[in-house]
């Protein structure tokens, strides 16, 4: 068993176990009543009135057992659902956040929401609860045809042979529901994915008054989700309806042999009621018995399709771990690109000591986020080598890159959750550490008006761009990284803030920082030790401010521009 399905299972056993015994009594009462209404039937035909009141005797005693045993039954059996789908559902969240950002991002995000809501609902019905009503479905044929052949081994066998109609039914269909399950649920996750983005671009689409080509896209989504939908309920129903059909024959043919059989005297007549009643049990479970199994084989692809998806690529955790940045950060020779034949960076080759301040400028689409992207361990097919410390970064763990690294991007993502909150990820910090950080990153102010228990909202809605942007840093510096990495981390603040904040970030001790900048500012250049200069993917010049302007090469022409603009 593989370790989610086994989630079900672990700390659960006990719960396991007794359902399936609770399972067990409940269907041996089940049996037992086609024994009383044979009694009763025979003590008709009789004369004795004690036998009678020994038959409402045990009727009642019969009652007062079989609800004690639901009882029990429902107990264990919620008992069971709840942990296992607690567990579940953990574990592949748990799996989820183990993945690195690179394989997380080759999924669309669509695809989880659809996971964690449709798939899970699909998986706690036709799966776990489905493995439960098999177990008691199965126990009640056995049961239901151990009776039978208790009372007559003749007609047992016929009813035997004949229910195998029905059985079949399920097994030339089981193949086809399977596939309408899986296209069903891959239509689902199209659609959540494109709501979820409609919703996220909601003022984009008022703005762009493009609500009627919104809404029609919408449309066509939603008719291919219900159609999916509709086809796999059309594929069930038939299974059913042949399921059913087929029981009927079964039914009609047992009743006639037993009557047969009653009239030339071989069975008595209570002995012809208790088979119509334990026909039940073996009927009941031969109709559900096949589209349960149908079901749970579909919902099995589900978590199969749950392990492939949250589930970390092999490799991806087998790396070796690195604690600290000592010395240097190498680039030799890097070459990558997103797509074949166009070169997005070209022969990198760059060495960042520790504790140098460094800038990479260059035009848009230069490829500044992709070189650092490819030292944060985004993208593993580059050609060349990225070291930090001499160790090849391909051979090192994502975690220890999480260690090394702190990222403060001009996307800002907000929980919805307090400033505080924000800050600190959720996480115990010092208080004191925590002041040190919002006043570095200019969140005096904020906290003073608001207070670091305000509620940010949905991604930050109840705050302004800088004001996310703020957090972020504050976010970042407070995990105390040895290197620090900024992509426009200031872009959404004014002059004079940005300025400022870069200037606290520039006097932090024991801090490599490489940042990205489109502000050809001269103040705001001098705060570093190196500037490097990108044009289509190739570094063409790397120096401080003075050496560069010297130089009158491409940088020089980068900010005279910037200056003149
Ligand atoms: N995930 C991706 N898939 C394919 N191409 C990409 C991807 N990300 C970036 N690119 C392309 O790679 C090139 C470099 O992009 P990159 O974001 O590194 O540039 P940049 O210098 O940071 O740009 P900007 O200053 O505009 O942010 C661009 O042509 C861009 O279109």
């Amino acid at each position: 068993m593989g370790s989610y399905k086994k989630q079900f299972y672990v700390k659960n056993r006990l719960n396991f176990i007794l359902t399936i015994l609770t399972c067990v009594f409940a269907t041996a009462l089940n049996i037992a009543t086609a024994f009383i209404l044979k009694l009763l039937m025979d003590v008709t035909t009789g004369d004795s009135l004690k036998d009678l009141e020994k038959i409402i005797i045990c009727s009642i005693l019969y009652i007062a057992v079989a609800v004690l045993v639901l009882l029990l039954k429902r107990h264990y059996y919620n008992n069971y659902m709840k942990h296992a789908m607690v567990r579940f559902k953990n574990y592949a969240f748990s799996k989820l956040l183990g993945k690195s950002i690179n394989s997380f991002d080759r999924q669309v995000t669509g695809k989880y929401i659809s996971i964690f809501t449709n798939d899970m609902a699909s998986i706690e019905t036709n799966y776990v609860e489905a493995n439960l009503k098999i177990t008691t479905q199965i126990l009640s044929f056995l049961g239901g045809l151990a009776a039978m052949a208790y009372l007559n081994w003749l007609l047992m066998l016929c009813v035997l042979v004949i229910s195998m109609l029905p059985i079949l039914v399920s097994l030339v269909f089981g193949k086809s529901m399977e596939e309408k399950v899986r296209i069903a649920s891959a239509r689902n996750e199209g659609f959540v994915s494109m709501v979820k983005d409609i919703l996220t671009g909601f003022s984009v689409v008022k703005s762009f008054r493009a609500e009627k080509e919104i809404l029609g896209l919408y449309k066509e989504q939603n008719i291919e989700v219900e159609t999916a939908k509709n086809n796999k309920r059309r594929t069930s129903d038939f299974i059913n309806i042949l399921s059913s059909s087929s029981s009927m024959v079964v039914e009609f043919t047992t009743f006639g042999l037993g009557a047969y059989l009653a009239i030339k005297h071989i069975i008595t007549a209570g002995t012809v009621i208790a088979f119509i009643q334990l026909l039940n049990y073996v009927l009941g479970p031969v109709g559900t018995l096949g589209p349960l199994f149908t079901e749970r084989k579909a919902a099995k692809s589900l978590i199969d399709k749950i392990e492939n998806a949250t589930d970390t690529i092999e490799g991806e955790g087998a790396a070796d771990e690195k604690e600290s940045f000592e010395n240097s950060i190498s680039f030799q020779n890097v070459t990558f690109s997103y797509e074949k034949e166009q070169k997005v960076l070209n022969s990198i080759n760059l060495t960042i000591d520790k504790g140098e301040s460094c800038v990479i400028v260059g035009a848009s689409g230069s490829g500044k986020s992709t070189l650092v992207n490819l030292l944060l361990g985004y993208h593993n097919d580059y050609e060349g080598e990225i070291c930090i410390d001499g160790k090849n970064l391909k051979c090192l763990a994502n975690s220890s890159l999480y260690n090394l690294f702190s990222v403060i991007q001009q996307n800002v993502f907000i929980f919805d959750g307090t400033i505080k909150d924000n800050i600190t990820m959720y996480k115990f910090f010092e208080p004191t550490a925590v002041a040190e950080v919002i006043e570095k990153s200019g969140l005096e102010k904020l906290i003073m008006e608001k207070g670091e228990d305000y509620k940010c909202g949905e991604n930050g809605s109840f705050l302004s761009g800088g004001e996310k942007q703020r957090i972020s840093i504050a976010r970042s510096l407070l995990r105390k990284t040895p290197i620090l990495i900024m992509d426009e981390a200031t872009s959404a603040l004014d002059l004079k803030t940005a300025w400022l904040v870069e200037e606290e970030i520039s006097r932090l001790k024991d801090l490599t920082r490489i940042v990205i900048s489109h502000r050809m500012d001269e103040g705001n250049l001098r705060l570093y030790d190196k500037i490097i200069a990108l044009n289509n993917g190739q570094i063409t010049e790397i120096g401080d401010f003075d050496q560069l302007m010297e130089k009158k090469g491409y940088f020089y022409s980068l900010f005279q521009v910037a200056k003149s603009a």
